[in-house]
C-alpha cells in the first residue's frame, strides 16, 4: 500500500486549503480563537503570524483562489487585471479625472486570491518617507511613529541586493525577499546617469535621510519571480492555520446587546454559511472591501446605511478619507537604438525570450518599471527630504505598444482605440521609454459607498481626484520636469526626443503649456492603484477615526481592521511595503491583547 501512504502524505501536505474537494481535505471547523478575512499583504500575514501561538487555531477566509505559474511571472502583470485575480472596480464619473478614457471612470484594479493585490500588482517595494509614520503619530496615534513602525519593515524583508545588506535599515532573514529585477536595461543606466546632471544622487530611498534620490527599484522578486504575500507567509503547512479559498464574507455577525463581533456569514460554493469567533474578527479585506463589509455589517455613516435599510450598529464615517496616488502615463520619448522593451519584437521571439528567462537576461524578468525618482517641485515648502513628486522610469512607453499582445498596458488604464491612435501615431511599436509622475501626497480625498445592501453588488467609488487644484499643478511641474530631464546627455546619447503629437481633447491649448499639461492628464489620468484610508486611524477625539490607533473598531469588541484602509494619510510611496508592515505590526497588537507567555511579539 505504497500509493495510499503516499497520496495520503500528498494530502497532508495540502492540508492547508481546507475544503479542497479534489484533494478530500476536511471541513473547516465550527469556532475559531481568530478569523482573518482576506489573504492579501496584510492578511496573510496577521493569518501566519497570529499561528506562531500553538494554542491558538486560525481561519483565514479568501474570496479568491490559489496564484499560479503564470501569475509569477512579473512583466505581465498588467495582463493579470483581466483575470479573475483583479475585483475589477471602477469609479463613478469624475469631476476632475479620466475625462478621456472608456465611459469617462478610471479603471480601480484591486487583487483577489491568496496574496491579494500582491498577485497583481507591479512588485515595487518603497516604505515611504520616515515622516509619513511621525505625522501618524503626531495626529495621536501612539505607536505608530517611524521608530516605532522601522522594526516591523525589518521583520517582513529578506533583502538580497548585496550593497544593502549590512544596512541598518533593511532586514535580513525575513519572509519577503526584496531583490533588484535579474535583468537590467540600457535606459534604467541612462536614467541613473542623469541624476548628477540634475542636481540629484543615486541612492537608497527606503533609507532615513536619502528620500530624495534616483534608484533602481528595489523588488518583491526572487530569481526573477514574483513574490506574493502567500507565498512569503502562507507556505509552510501550519495546523493550526486553516486557509479557506473561495470564502466570500458577506457579513461580520456582531451580538447587538454586547456589542461584540462573534463571527463571519460568507458564501461558499453559493452556500451561505457561518463560522464562530472566540477571540476576534479581523477584516483585512482591502480598502474598497473592508470599508464595504463594515458597512453592510452596520459599522458605517447612519445616513447612508439608513438610506439602503441597514441597521446601523455603529455610526462611524467608513469609507471616507479614500486616497490614491495619481499619475500621468501619456509622455514618450523615442529613441534611436533598439534598447526598449518592445512587447511585440518580444513576444514574436517567444522562443528566444525562454532561453534568455534561463540565462536571466530575459525582459519577461523585468517588472514594466526599473527605476524610481524622487524630486520636489517648486511647489514644494517641505523642509528636507520630503519629496512631492515620485518617476517612475520604463524602459517602455505606452505608445510602444502594439502588434502582438499590444495592447494590454492601455486597455489595463482604460485608454480607448481613438484617444490611443490619435496620440501615438507615428511612434507605435518603436522604441522609447517614458517617466511617469506620480503624485505622493493628494489633497483631495475621495469616497467608498454601498451600491445596495447586496454583498455582491460592487462599491460606488469617487476618487474625486484634482477636487485640490494643488495636486494637478504638481503632476504638471513633475511632467516638465522630466521633460528637461530627458535632455541630459545621459539620455541624448540615445537620441531621446518626446514624442509630439497633441492629446485629442487638448489640441485648443498650446503644446506644452501648462494648461495643456493639465488638460492631459485629466483626460488620461493614471493611477498606481495604492487605495488606502477609508477606515482612518485616529485617536479618540477624532471624528472621523473609524479604528484606534490598537487598529480595534471604536465601539465594537472583538473586531479590528488591519490593512491599507487604517492608514490616516497615504504614505510616500507604493504601499505594499507599509501593508506587510501594518500586517506584521497588527498582529503584534492582536498578541499583546491576549497575552499567552512567549508568542513571537517584536
Ligand atoms: C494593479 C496594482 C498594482 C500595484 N502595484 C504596486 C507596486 O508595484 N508596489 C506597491 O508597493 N504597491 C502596489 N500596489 C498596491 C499594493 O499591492 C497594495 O497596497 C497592497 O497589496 C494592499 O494590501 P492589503 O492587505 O490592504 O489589501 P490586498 O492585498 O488587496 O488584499 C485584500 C484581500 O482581501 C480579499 N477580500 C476582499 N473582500 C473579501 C471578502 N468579502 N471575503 C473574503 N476575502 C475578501 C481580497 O480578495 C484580497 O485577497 C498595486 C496594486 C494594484 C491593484
Amino acid at each position: 500500500n505504497v500509493f495510499k501512504f503516499l497520496g495520503q502524505s500528498y494530502r497532508e501536505n495540502l492540508i492547508r486549503f481546507h475544503e479542497d474537494a479534489q484533494f478530500g481535505n476536511k471541513l473547516i471547523l465550527k469556532e475559531y480563537d481568530f478569523i482573518v478575512v482576506g489573504a492579501g499583504a496584510a492578511g496573510a500575514t496577521v493569518a501566519r503570524r497570529l499561528a506562531e501561538v500553538p494554542e491558538w487555531n486560525i481561519l483565514l477566509l479568501e474570496a479568491g483562489g490559489e496564484e499560479s505559474l503564470i501569475t509569477s511571472i512579473p512583466a505581465i502583470a498588467h495582463y493579470l487585471q483581466f483575470t479573475n485575480y483583479n475585483w475589477g472596480y471602477h469609479t463613478e464619473k469624475e469631476l476632475h479625472a479620466c475625462k478621456g478614457l472608456i465611459n469617462q471612470k478610471c479603471p480601480w484594479p484591486a487583487g483577489k486570491g491568496l496574496g491579494g493585490s500582491t498577485i497583481i500588482n507591479n512588485n515595487m517595494y518603497t516604505r515611504g518617507n520616515i515622516k509619513d509614520f511621525d505625522r501618524w503619530a503626531q495626529f495621536g496615534n501612539e505607536g505608530w511613529s517611524y521608530v516605532d513602525v522601522l522594526p516591523y519593515f525589518l521583520k517582513n524583508e529578506d533583502i538580497n541586493v548585496p550593497d544593502l545588506k549590512q544596512s541598518p535599515y533593511h532586514g535580513v532573514g525575513g519572509p519577503l525577499p526584496i531583490s533588484y529585477p535579474s535583468f537590467k536595461s540600457k535606459l534604467v543606466d541612462a536614467f541613473l546617469d542623469s541624476a548628477p546632471e540634475v542636481g540629484m544622487r543615486v541612492g537608497d530611498y527606503n533609507a532615513p535621510g536619502s528620500h530624495v534620490v534616483f534608484s533602481r527599484i528595489q523588488s518583491t522578486t526572487f530569481g526573477g519571480s514574483r513574490v506574493t504575500s502567500a507565498t512569503a507567509y502562507l507556505q509552510e503547512n501550519l495546523k493550526n492555520l486553516h486557509i479557506l479559498e473561495f470564502g466570500y464574507v458577506t457579513k461580520i455577525l456582531i451580538d447587538e446587546k454586547t456589542n461584540t463581533a462573534y463571527g463571519v456569514e460568507f458564501v461558499k460554493n453559493r452556500k451561505k454559511r457561518r463560522v464562530i469567533s472566540k477571540k476576534e474578527v479581523i477584516v483585512s479585506a482591502g480598502t474598497f472591501n473592508s470599508a464595504k463589509l463594515l458597512m453592510l455589517s452596520g459599522i458605517g455613516p447612519k445616513e447612508h446605511l439608513e438610506s439602503l435599510g441597514i441597521k446601523t450598529i455603529r455610526d462611524l464615517r467608513v469609507g471616507d478619507n479614500l486616497q490614491e496616488h495619481p499619475a500621468f502615463a501619456g509622455l514618450n520619448f523615442v529613441i534611436n537604438e533598439t534598447i526598449s522593451f518592445v512587447p511585440d519584437r518580444v513576444y514574436r521571439n517567444f522562443i528566444g525570450e525562454m532561453i534568455k528567462i534561463s540565462q536571466k537576461k530575459s525582459w519577461m524578468m523585468v517588472l514594466p518599471p526599473e527605476g524610481v525618482g524622487y524630486v520636489k517641485t517648486k511647489y514644494n515648502t517641505n523642509a528636507g527630504d520630503v519629496p512631492d513628486i515620485e518617476y517612475i522610469f520604463l524602459p517602455c512607453s505606452i505608445a510602444g505598444e502594439s502588434g502582438l499582445g499590444g495592447s494590454i498596458g492601455r486597455r489595463s488604464m482604460g485608454i480607448p482605440d481613438r484617444l490611443y491612435y490619435e496620440m501615438y501615431n507615428g511612434s507605435l511599436a518603436k522604441d522609447s521609454w517614458s517617466i511617469w509622475p506620480m503624485l505622493m501626497y493628494p489633497e483631495s480625498r475621495g469616497q467608498v459607498r454601498l451600491r445596495s445592501a447586496n454583498p455582491f453588488d460592487k462599491p460606488v467609488i469617487n476618487g474625486n481626484f484634482f477636487a485640490d487644484p494643488m495636486d494637478l499643478n504638481r503632476i504638471v511641474e513633475g511632467i516638465k520636469m522630466a521633460i528637461e530631464l530627458s535632455k541630459t546627455k545621459a539620455f541624448q546619447k540615445y537620441g531621446s526626443r518626446l514624442h509630439q503629437n497633441p492629446m485629442p481633447g487638448c489640441q485648443h491649448l498650446e503644446f506644452g503649456s501648462d494648461r495643456y499639461w493639465e488638460c492631459c492628464v485629466q483626460t488620461m489620468t493614471m493611477q498606481m492603484h495604492h487605495q488606502s484610508g477609508t477606515c482612518k486611524m485616529g485617536p479618540a477625539w477624532d471624528r472621523n477615526a473609524v479604528v484606534d490607533p490598537q487598529l480595534k473598531v471604536y465601539g465594537v469588541n472583538g473586531l479590528r481592521v488591519i490593512d491599507c484602509s487604517i492608514m490616516p494619510t497615504i504614505t510616500g510611496g507604493h504601499t505594499v511595503a507599509p501593508a506587510y508592515m501594518i500586517g506584521e505590526k497588527g498582529a503584534d497588537l492582536v498578541k499583546s491583547s491576549w497575552p499567552t507567555g512567549n508568542n513571537g511579539t517584536l
